[in-house]
């Protein structure tokens, strides 16, 4: 609960005051305004008149800014540090806040609002407390979002003075309500700020846009209420939960209160009337709210006395006794301004309320008017809440009842004396304790998955939230194409990611399964295909759908570029963004200074089957066209000339690179030439060395083989004519024998024999030993044999792929020089890619590897940090 926050500051005396005499009749005492009552001041004291004269009102804060020299003197930047920190302090916690400036026709609501360049007002330095929050505020930093909007109220109706129309006749907007989020106006446009600049930006064209007319008080008075609203939403961890939670500023500028005129015209009596009948719901708004508060707030002392005296009536809800004295129904709906102000007067809203009066005693009922307002709205009691999101809110909720569960849990076993009683209820409290675990437990799961999922989203889009700058920044290195919603309630930016391959666009009630499923008017079941090979995206559609590229109908497939606007159907429009393209778009720029357009807005159309045909004329998009329709057709020729000189140079430059490529080629294929010729010499040289190796080594054998034969045909001789010697060389030393002793005998029977099988032994062993390396020989010429099939082998591989290089090089050349004269045909809209797709074509006929050789070479062309998508 909380009173609603209310501060008086008094201006110093206009120049028409101080021309009247510059009587000043109001007073500052700390935390209270002194009003002279100059109707009783005027006459002379008696007992008879009761009336005071001084009439003094309490307020949270009081601001004396009649001159710049009393020490008492409240400056714009006192102002800020007590309202202005307390609405900042608000937002930060997750509060809305609402602060509005009430008061007489030129008594300084505007200058405390908004201020003038040398002194800056409220609006302008809450703002710059958002963005330069250095965290004096709270504890944490948190990354966050502030989206403005900028209203006016005018005659009881709505106007936003951020998005004028065209037309004479300013276009207002409805009020509705929404269920949850409360009163709204639609349509009203939302501006997403990343620095201060751009609200200073924003609070200058809106207060330009606003109705202002000349009062008998006031030249530049302001004849509407302006609302002034900041949407803050911050990203933050609680509990280690990811959360956001958001909050709602309104900076309400009130028109001036002023009686309705009756010298004045028509339409400023209208005016007057308008703006008294919301001011005077306000008013009744407000003096109800404090009724119903104050009711309310001695309900909960009557209630607090009764608990303390009898603990029976203490169940008694404050409800029960306010029963009897029903709460006040409140007009919220009877002006347009307490509609939209609903939630920030006696709402879920911190709300502060400036007065602002004169210190002139001319002012003096309107004063005391003021004054008496602000006092009743200091009555208004507001339950100010923090706008967490709901999940986080409900796990919170769920462990303080786990808490509170634990505390009665434990207090029941201390105080029950009764066994089963006790246990019953601790069964069913230990039951929903374990039941609320088990919730947080899922709560915790679901919360924590959903911001998994949303982490790899982010991973694989690589979104940044930028903590510095507020600012949203979604990047993709795929070519996706981007939805752009006209809906302006609509928030959220989708990114359909066009990956290598089919993506397939239809309804959900198709019979196969789309990627991307759309609804609505003229969207087919099966709508289109957009197929993306090696970064080269085509949209075909689907006989009979209806879509359209950069303002052209299409009917075949299109090929798009960088930055083209796809819409499907009646209604849903697409941003075509090719990141690698653009890239390399950015890089084109950047060396040639030449115009993005050229390249980046055209419409490249293709018969797949056939040939590339080139593409149509240059084709604007429509803010192009927009542009066009403005200017005159003088200036239509001259910048259609300008573009055409941009072409050809943009020609000239491909055609050069073209030629510097070929040189480059004709190169490599004549050292590509050499080194194949090299090749098949040294490959002869080699054969013949070989063979005649070969032959040597055979001819060496075969003499080898031949005395082996040779020799043994001897040794066979030299044996045979051994074996008679040794046959009579037997019989002697048998006669001998018989003669000579036994053991003697048996010893030179032993010795004879031994020899000629001796030379024997030595016979077999030479001939193994001779067909031993006569095999040797024949392993080794075998050997030499396979290792130079082998070296042959590698050397007339090493020619083949010297000649598959040889004709890669050529052909690609052969492409060059065909890119060259094809060049010269084609005057607009060529772009790189569209090259790269058709040498992608026509080297299919060249098999895979040559393809990714032309390619290579082809992306040469290329800066060499650009990336190259394939
Ligand atoms: N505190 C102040 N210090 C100096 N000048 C002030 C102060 N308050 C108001 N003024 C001056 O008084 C004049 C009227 O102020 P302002 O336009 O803010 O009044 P207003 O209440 O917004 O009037 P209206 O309701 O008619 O738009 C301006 O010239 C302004 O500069």
């Amino acid at each position: 609960m909380a009173n609603v926050k209310v501060a008086v500051r008094v201006r110093p005396l206009s120049k028409r005051e101080n021309a009247e005499g510059g009587r000043i009749i109001v007073e500052v005492d700390e935390k209270v305004a002194k009003v002279r009552n100059i109707k009783v001041d005027n006459r002379l004291e008696g007992p008879w008149d009761t009336r005071e004269k001084i009439v003094a009102f309490g307020f949270d804060f009081c601001y004396w800014s009649v001159d710049p020299e009393d020490p008492k003197y409240a400056s714009q930047e006192v102002v800020f540090q007590d309202l202005g920190t307390s609405v900042l302090s608000g937002a930060f916690k997750g509060y809305n806040i609402c602060l509005f400036a009430y008061g007489q026709t030129g008594s300084g609501k505007t200058y405390t609002m908004m201020g003038t360049p040398a002194s800056i007002g409220l609006t302008p330095r809450i703002c710059e407390g958002l963005f330069s929050r250095e965290d004096d505020y709270s504890e944490q930093p948190a990354s966050c979002r502030i989206e403005v909007s900028f209203l006016e109220i005018y005659n009881e109706r709505v106007r936003d003075l951020l998005k004028q129309s065209n037309q004479k006749k300013p276009y207002t907007l409805r009020v509705r309500e929404h269920p949850e989020a409360g009163p709204y106006v639609q349509g009203l446009s939302q501006h997403l700020i990343t620095d201060y600049k751009q609200v200073i930006g924003l609070l200058e064209e809106g207060i330009a846009n606003r109705i202002t007319a000349a009062t008998h008080v006031h030249d530049a008075s302001s004849r509407s209420h302006a609302i002034f609203t900041i949407q803050y939403t911050q990203a933050i961890l609680e509990n280690n939960l990811p959360s956001e939670i958001a909050s709602k500023i309104n900076l309400v500028d009130l028109a001036g209160s002023e009686r309705a005129d009756p010298s004045y015209c028509k339409d400023r009596i209208t005016e007057g009337a308008n703006i008294n009948k919301s001011l005077v719901t306000l008013g009744i708004v407000i003096s109800t709210l404090a009724q119903n508060s104050q009711m309310f707030s001695s309900c909960q002392s009557i209630n607090s006395i009764t608990s303390e005296g009898d603990n029976h009536v203490s169940s008694h809800s404050p409800g029960s006794v306010s029963g009897t004295r029903r709460q006040a129904y409140i007009p919220y709906r009877d002006s347009i301004l307490t509609w939209l102000l609903k939630d920030s007067l006696g709402g879920n809203s911190k709300t502060i309320m400036i007065a602002t009066i004169s210190p002139a005693s001319s002012s003096y009922n309107e004063t005391m008017s003021t004054l008496r307002y602000a006092s009743n709205a200091k009555n208004i009691i507001n339950k100010p809440r923090v706008n967490e999101d709901a999940n986080v809110k409900l796990i919170r909720e769920l462990r303080e009842e786990i808490d509170r569960l634990k505390t009665m849990l434990m207090s029941f076993e201390l105080r029950n004396s009764s066994p089963s009683w006790s246990d019953d209820r601790d069964g069913n409290l230990t039951e929903l304790v374990l039941q609320n675990e088990m919730k947080i437990e899922q709560l915790t799961k679901d919360w924590s998955d959903k911001w998994t999922d949303r982490k790899v989203i982010m991973e694989e889009y690589s979104v940044d939230i930028n903590k510095e700058k507020a600012g949203v920044t979604i990047d993709s290195n795929l070519p996706h194409l981007m939805a752009v919603n006209d809906d302006i309630l609509s928030t959220g930016v989708v990114l359909y990611h066009l990956r290598e391959g089919t993506t397939k666009i239809g309804r959900c009630d198709s019979d196969q399964e789309q990627d991307i499923v759309l609804q609505g008017q003229w969207i087919e079941r099966n709508h289109c295909i957009i197929d993306n090979k090696c970064g080269i995206v085509t949209l075909r559609p689907v006989q009979g759908a209806y879509c359209t590229v950069n303002g052209q109908e299409v009917t075949g497939a299109c090929r798009l570029s960088q930055g083209g606007l796809v819409v499907l159907g009646k209604a849903h429009k697409f941003r075509f963004n090719h990141p690698a393209e653009a890239a390399i778009l950015r890089q084109r720029r950047l060396i040639s200074e030449t115009s993005p357009i050229l390249s980046s807005k055209s419409l490249e159309w293709l018969d797949l089957d056939g040939d590339f045909t080139p593409s149509p004329p240059y084709i604007f998009s429509p803010l192009e066209k927009e542009s066009q329709k403005h200017i005159g057709h003088e200036e239509c020729k001259h910048s259609a000339e300008m573009m055409s000189r941009e072409i050809d140079a943009v020609h000239e430059e491909y055609k050069q690179k073209l030629r510097d490529q070929e040189a480059f080629h004709r190169e490599h294929i004549q050292q590509q030439q050499l080194y194949v010729e090299d090749l098949k010499q040294q490959i002869l040289a080699g054969q013949i060395k070989s063979e005649r190796e070969l032959e040597y080594d055979q001819a060496l054998i075969n003499q080898q083989i031949r005395e082996n034969q040779q020799w043994l045909i001897d040794e066979k001789k030299r044996l045979a004519s051994l074996q008679p010697q040794q046959r009579e060389f037997a019989v002697q030393t048998e006669s001998k024998s018989y003669a000579e002793a036994e053991v003697q005998n048996t010893v030179d029977l032993e010795i004879c024999p031994s020899l000629v099988e001796q030379n024997r032994k030595r016979l077999v062993q030479l001939e193994l030993l001779r067909r031993y390396s006569l095999k040797k020989a024949e392993r080794n010429i075998r050997r030499k044999k396979v290792k130079f099939q082998l070296e042959r082998i590698v050397k007339k591989q090493k020619l083949l792929e010297a000649k598959k290089n040889l004709e890669q090089l050529e052909a690609s050349c052969w492409l060059s020089e065909d890119n060259l004269k094809q060049s010269q045909v084609l005057n607009q809209n060529t772009t790189i890619t569209s090259w790269d797709y058709k040498l992608q074509r026509r080297s299919k006929s060249l098999g895979s590897s040559s393809l990714q050789h032309r390619r290579h070479s082809f992306c040469n062309l290329y800066p060499p940090h650009v990336p190259i998508y394939r």
